[in-house]
C-alpha cells in the first residue's frame, strides 16, 4: 500500500482529558490547579499525578532506566508495531526533549485500532501508559532526547508483549506543521 492510500490519523497536542483513557500526564498544574506551597515558599508542588502500578508484587522490581531516543523527522509514520506491559504502568519523563510523539491504543490481546491516538507532548510533560495500554516505542521529535523510564519488571517475557503489522496493515500517523514548535500549547 502506498503511503497516500494508508489509513491515517493525526497527532494532536497532549492534554489530560484527551489522554485520560491511556494514562496520566506528569506536569505542573495539569488541570489548572494552583498546587500547594513547598520548600519554604520557593516552590509549588502537584501531588499524586499518577499511580505507577505493579500487578506482580513480590516478583517484579522497579526498574529506573534512561532511554536515549533518536529523533524522527519523516512523517507520516507507518505504525509497524505496538507493545504493552501487562504487569506495570510505564512512565516516561523527558530529561532533554523539546517535543515527542506518543502513540497509544486500547485493547486486549491485540490493539483495538479504532482507539489509536497520537499526541505531541512537550518537554515539560511526562506521560504514563497504564498497565496493558498498547503503545508505539517513544518517538523523539526535533533532536535526540533522553527520558527517565519507570517500570516494574521481573525480566520475564511477560514484561512486554509486542504486535507487529505487515506492510499492508499499517496505519500512518501524520503530524501537521511538524516545524511549528511555537504553536504547541503550553
Ligand atoms: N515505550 C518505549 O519506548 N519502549 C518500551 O515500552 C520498552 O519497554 O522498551
Amino acid at each position: 500500500m502506498t503511503m497516500s492510500h494508508r489509513p491515517r490519523i493525526a497527532a494532536h497536542s497532549l492534554s489530560p482529558a484527551a489522554y485520560a483513557p491511556y494514562g496520566d500526564i506528569l506536569m505542573a498544574s495539569p488541570h489548572g490547579e494552583p498546587g500547594r506551597p513547598a520548600n519554604q515558599g520557593t516552590a509549588r508542588r502537584f501531588d499524586h499525578l499518577a499511580a505507577i502500578e505493579n500487578l506482580r508484587p513480590g516478583h517484579a522490581s522497579l526498574n529506573v532506566s534512561v532511554f536515549r531516543c533518536a529523533p524522527r523527522s519523516s512523517f507520516p509514520l507507518p505504525i509497524a508495531l505496538l507493545e504493552k506491559h501487562p504487569g506495570s504502568t510505564q512512565a516516561f519523563v523527558p530529561m532533554s526533549a523539546r517535543r515527542y510523539l506518543v502513540v497509544v491504543a486500547l485493547g486486549g490481546d491485540r490493539p483495538e485500532l479504532a482507539t489509536l491516538g497520537a499526541f505531541i507532548a512537550h518537554g515539560a510533560q511526562g506521560i504514563t501508559y497504564r498497565p496493558g495500554v498498547w503503545h508505539h516505542p517513544m518517538i523523539a521529535l526535533d533532536a535526540e532526547a533522553d527520558f527517565v523510564c519507570l517500570s516494574w519488571e521481573d525480566g520475564s517475557p511477560g514484561d512486554c508483549a509486542v504486535v507487529e503489522y505487515a506492510e499492508g496493515e499499517r496505519i500512518a500517523v501524520a503530524i501537521d506543521a511538524i516545524g511549528a514548535i511555537d504553536a504547541i500549547d503550553r
